[in-house]
This record gives C-alpha cells, structure tokens and sequence, in this order.
C-alpha cells in the first residue's frame, strides 16, 4: 500500500500536523519500531500477528479444505475477528462459490439463509479464537440441525477453526471433524492472514500464496521511520490528528469490493485503540455513493475527523455510450472508470480545499497480493498507533461485561452483571 499524508499537515487542514511535529513523532515511532521488532522477535502476545506471512502454512490449509473445495456455496459461522478477516478476502474477490457469513444471530436472517442454501452443496466453516463465543457457537448448532432436517450429513462437509481447548475444540474432536488451530498470540482482529481468515479463501480457491506475498512484502517496509514505511505513516498521522481533536477516522473505499475492508477495519481500529477512554472512532463509507449522504458533514460540520481515502488504481472500466444530450456530451466521452477517478480527486480535493484533514491510501488493484499487503500494513498500522497511544493493543477486556450478563440472563451461570440489566435507569415514551 502507498500511503500520502499531505493532506493531513497542517498548511493544508485544521486540525493538522506540522512537518516539525511530524519530524517529531518520527523520533518516537523510531522508538515504537524497536518495541515492535522486539515483541515480533520474542514471538509476543499480539506482535506475533505481524509475523504471520512466515508463520501461516498455505499448504495445510489447502491439505485441510480440499475436500470441500467442489462445495457450491459455503456459510462461514463465526463473529469479530472469527469472520470480518476471511469476509474481507472473499467478498473483494471474485469466486464460483456462493459465500454468506453468519455472523449475527438475528433468527429472521439466519433462517433466511439457511432456507435458502443448497445444503447439499454447501460446506460450513466454524470459527472461534476462544471456541466459547455464543453467537458463533449457536449459529453453529442451528446450522447443523438444518442440514440434519434436510438429510445432509454435516460432519462430512463441516471445518472447524479453534483453539487448543474449548466447547467448539470438543465439538470437533467428538466428531472427528478437520480442524485446523487459530495461531498462538495473535488477536482474533488480526488474524485474517492465518487459517482464521484463509480457510474461506481456500474453499473459493483464491491464492493463498499471493496474499502472504502481499503481506510479506508490506513487511519489508516496517522501518523505524514514518518517511519511509507507509504502515507507519498512516498509524502515526491518524494518531497525531487524534490528539489535536481529530477523534474520528471515516474509512471511504472507492471500489464497492473493499466494502466489507471498511468492517475490517472498523473491528481492528475501534477493539485495539479504544481502551483508557483514549482511541480514534472508526466510521464506514463507501465511496463515491456516500458523497451523496455524508460529504456535506465531512466537509462542513464539526472539525473532528480525518478521511482515509482508499483506491485501486487499477480497475476493470467500462465507458459510457454517447449521448444525444448536449449537457451530457461531457459524460459520453468518458468511462465509468473516468468518472470514478475523477470524483476521488475531486472529493479529496473539496476536503482540502475545506480545511479538513485526509489521507490517501492506494493499491495497485483488487487482487490477492495487493489485499495481503493493505490488511498486513493496516495491521502494522494499527500496532504502532497503539504504541504511540500507550494503551495494550492486543486486549479487549471491555466486551466481556456484556457477555457475561447474557450468560447470565440465559441462565448460564450466575453473573453480577446480569442482575445489573434489571437495574436499568426507564423514561420510556410510548406512542
Ligand atoms: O474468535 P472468538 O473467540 O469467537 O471471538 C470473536 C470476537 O469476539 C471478540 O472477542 C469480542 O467480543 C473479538 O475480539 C473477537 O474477534
């Protein structure tokens, strides 16, 4: 990924950063560099991630799903970091294989797709870090009690992601069941390019090699200066506008395949940084449709974001067909790939032109290589901001309250934080 941050310094915008203070920041991410070297050396909790283009094995996971690779449509069942890596992957891709992601446990929605598979052709891929995640766990036993219902044998089409020990660890070694371990030390968020986020990939039959590639070749550029390594740019701007009142980061892809990288991103930015009421709120938008909903806001309200403008500069085009309208002569001269471009410019431009902080993000196209390096240097991206904040990256000890007190409103166990919800403060208005 080739990162440009002229747009966030402060002769451009408001907030903005100064090229002394960025000369600055550059001493302390020369630091952070050292402790990151350091904790990927030691094979650290959460450093560990950034030394998965070596450590992911492509063969064993294509050894693992190749009897489900003649799968016509395959349900990923997973949530977070379990689903939002391998969704990224194969959702920016093109495949034959029809993919959904049950990652929420809306029963509307779940029997929707479920009705609606060919389950006699499609494949389940199960996924938890912790293999104790509810959501997951009972989409899972839903789904299995489909296929049951419709006579089709899901231990012969079913994989399963997971750690040593665990419900769903039991689940699989009960019913013999191919299985394939999460990494050791790497954060659900940050495990798109292990088996986490590449047994999907793998069943679509994408290249697994081309994105450890990307992602390898992303980490050649991890250096000890922010001028030099375009991960550590992106990190240290994002954090220096942070702290001069930039508190937002609005992810604006402009291809509709890196939609689902915004969710990616979302997860990564929003459970690493936001710890110690610090942190930078991640925002999703596509571009160019929500130009037409959310521009006027970036542009004109408050001052407390930055937009990270992301493309590929290579894309398929299609041009536009000549017009008997003369004020859309302008549009018959041009391509849909034209126009694209144009409004990337333009809208990068109109927030410059504003005074409000951007950065620009590119890749050379939509393909396995480019997407290993964009998710790697995100992630390094991500590690060094959190270096920089001060705050333990890797943790998210905050979304347990919440777990708890479902456990305990479903009778799973007694739970203060259960007894908390039925404490809640109401001022209802009723229609
Ligand atoms: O992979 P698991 O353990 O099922 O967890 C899923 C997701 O839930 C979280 O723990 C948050 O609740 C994320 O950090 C994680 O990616």
């Amino acid at each position: 990924m080739d990162v440009d941050i002229g747009n966030a310094l402060a002769s451009v915008a408001s907030p903005g950063v100064s090229r002394e203070a960025l000369d600055r920041l550059d001493e302390q991410v020369a630091d952070a560099h050292e402790r990151i070297e350091q904790g990927m050396a030691n094979a650290d909790h959460g450093y560990e991630a950034l030394n998965l283009p070596e450590r992911t094995d492509p063969d064993a996971i294509r050894a693992t799903v190749d009897p489900l690779t003649d799968a016509g449509a395959l349900v990923t069942i997973g949530i977070g970091g379990s689903s939002l890596g391998a969704a990224t992957i194969v959702d920016a891709l093109s495949s034959d294989t029809e993919t959904v992601f049950l990652d929420n446990v809306d029963p509307e929605w779940v029997t929707a797709h479920l009705d609606r598979l060919p389950l006699e052709d499609t494949a389940i891929n199960v996924v938890s870090r912790s293999g104790t995640t509810a959501e997951t766990l009972a989409n899972f036993l839903v789904a299995r009690e489909a296929f049951e219902s419709a006579g089709v044998d899901w231990t012969e089409r079913t994989i399963v992601t997971t750690g040593e020990s665990g419900p769903l660890r039991d689940l699989a070694d009960r019913h013999d069941l191919p299985s394939l371990k999460v990494p050791d030390g790497v954060p659900g968020r940050f495990s798109a390019l292990s088996a986490v986020g590449m047994v999907a990939a793998a069943v679509c039959d994408h290249d697994l090699d081309a994105l450890l590639e990307g992602a390898a070749a992303e980490a050649e550029t991890l250096t000890g200066s922010l001028y030099e390594c375009p991960a550590y740019a992106y990190g240290a701007t994002t954090y220096a506008l942070d702290a001069r009142g930039a508190g937002m980061n609005a992810m604006v892809p402009y291809a509709e395949s890196l939609e689902t990288y915004s969710e990616w991103f979302a997860q990564l930015w929003a459970e690493s940084l936001g710890k110690d009421d610090l942190g930078q709120t991640p925002l999703r938008a596509l571009g160019v449709t929500d130009q037409h909903s959310q521009l006027q806001l970036y542009r004109a309200g408050p001052r407390d974001k930055v937009v990270t403008f992301v493309r590929p500069t290579e894309t398929a085009d299609r041009s536009i067909p000549e017009t008997e309208v003369d004020d859309l002569a302008y549009l018959g001269d041009a391509s849909l790939g034209d126009l694209l471009a144009a409004e990337f410019e333009a809208t990068e431009a109109s927030l410059a032109a504003a005074g409000r902080p951007n950065v620009r993000v590119e890749i050379d196209r939509v393909d396995e290589y480019e997407l290993g390096g964009l998710l790697y240097g995100m992630e390094a991206a991500c590690v060094l901001a959190g270096e920089l904040y001060g705050v333990n990256t890797f943790e998210q000890p905050a979304v347990e309250w919440a777990k708890k007190a479902t456990r305990g409103l479903l009778g799973g166990g007694e739970f203060a934080e259960a007894d908390a919800v039925a404490e809640k403060t109401e001022l209802r208005v009723e229609q």
